[in-house]
């Protein structure tokens, strides 16, 4: 059964099943996600994660609280550090970074029966076709457009807008977690055309390094029009890559994607009255490579700006500015300092 908030908003049926839910890589993404499934009585969630986050949940619950004020919370919370208990999934909802993708890969064949539907919420491309390879189960691809962080012991926090993209598929179990969330006012959009959804995330997503290199918070940095035009210039050359590949990134903004670099090039005044509800995001919020930096962890720039830089490759064009940003991230990788930003527009060959 939903819980009243949900069952007002219309009807669901697990056609007299309880689906058990594993939520594989219990961080930001998972434990946001998974405190929402929570609120369903008709699901057996269960979390699968590190032990400071098992004992994290334990003593503090999992709460979860929204920009829009929507706020649930989850106690007890089944929570497992040893992946054992994959066996009696239905369904798995990936949320380990895309670095950690390879090794969880040989858990999931080794625990989970080969019907079950992975869905894989990683940002980045070439994700469903990696897992794809290696792994017998049905693969669906989904894609967060918003951000979450932790903001306090078992507390996370959305702290921007947005649908999250699931890929059509004909799995019920899948189906019924998207018409949960979205009763549970967790908006989701459904979408044929995956490659598109992931291609335009990515355009989105090229900030990430950006906002990790500032070392601001992303509304304070998208407010530098130093650093917009550095993130217009690395737009722009995925944009040209896009249109040589076919492919039309899917728009996640109010503006048509062909328009974000002209107007991330707006002075400041004019971008910020432009932008308006665009700009809807807590005045704390970095991006998830940012704190991978500030936690000293490995980031997932190779599967953003370096996947970039790998598709100019092969078709044997130029990503100077993406090859800049990578080269830096890897400088923060290894405990180095990155560039001040204007010697990173000069490397880019950018005048402010
Ligand atoms: N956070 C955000 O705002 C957004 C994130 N995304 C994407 O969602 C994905 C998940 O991101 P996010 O939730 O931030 O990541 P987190 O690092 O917060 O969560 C992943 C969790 O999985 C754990 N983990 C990794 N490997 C294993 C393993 N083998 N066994 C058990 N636990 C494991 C990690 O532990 P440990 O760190 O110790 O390895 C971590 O606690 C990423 O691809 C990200 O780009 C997309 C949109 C927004
Ligand atoms: C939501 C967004 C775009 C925020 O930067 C993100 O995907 C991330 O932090 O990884």
């Amino acid at each position: 059964m939903l819980s009243e908030q949900a069952q007002d908003a219309g009807q669901l049926s697990t056609a007299g099943q309880r689906y058990c839910i594993g939520i594989v890589g219990a961080g930001s993404i998972g434990c946001y996600l998974g405190a929402h499934l929570c609120q369903d009585n008709a699901l057996d969630v269960k979390f699968f994660g590190r032990e400071t986050m098992a004992l994290e949940l334990a003593a503090h619950g999992l709460s979860v609280t929204s920009f829009d004020h929507h706020s649930y919370f989850a106690q007890p919370v089944a929570f497992y550090s040893s992946l054992n208990s994959l066996i009696e999934c239905d369904v798995v909802l990936l949320t380990v970074k895309a670095t950690a993708l390879v090794p969880m890969l040989s858990q999931l064949k080794r625990f989970l029966r080969p019907d079950v539907p992975v869905v894989a919420m990683q940002n980045g491309i070439g994700i469903g076709e990696m897992l794809n390879q290696d792994l017998a189960n049905p693969v669906v691809r989904a894609i967060v457009p918003f951000n979450v962080v932790k903001s306090s012991a078992g507390q996370f926090h959305r702290a921007s807008a947005g649908a999250i993209v699931w890929q059509q598929n004909s799995y019920g179990v899948v189906n019924y977690i998207i018409q949960t969330l979205q009763q549970l006012k967790l908006p989701v959009q459904l979408c044929a055309n995956i490659t598109a959804a992931e291609y335009g995330k990515l355009l989105l997503n090229l900030n990430n390094a950006l906002n990790a290199i500032s070392g601001l918070p992303l509304l304070q940095q998208l407010l530098d029009r130093k650093w917009r035009l550095l993130l217009a210039a690395a737009m722009q050359e995925w944009l040209s890559i896009c249109r040589n590949a076919g492919v039309k990134p899917l728009a996640y903004t109010a503006l048509p994607n062909v328009l974000l670099p002209w107007f991330l090039r707006l002075p400041t005044a004019v971008f910020r009255h432009v932008a308006g509800k665009m700009l809807t995001i807590d005045a704390h919020a970095r991006s998830s490579m940012s704190d991978d930096i500030r936690s000293h962890k490995r980031t997932e720039i190779m599967f953003l700006n370096g996947a970039v830089v790998r598709m100019a490759q092969l078709q044997q064009i130029a990503a100077p500015v993406n090859s800049v940003l990578v080269e830096q991230i890897k400088r923060l990788e290894s405990g180095e300092a990155a560039l001040p930003i204007d010697e990173l527009l000069h490397q880019a060959g950018l005048k402010a």
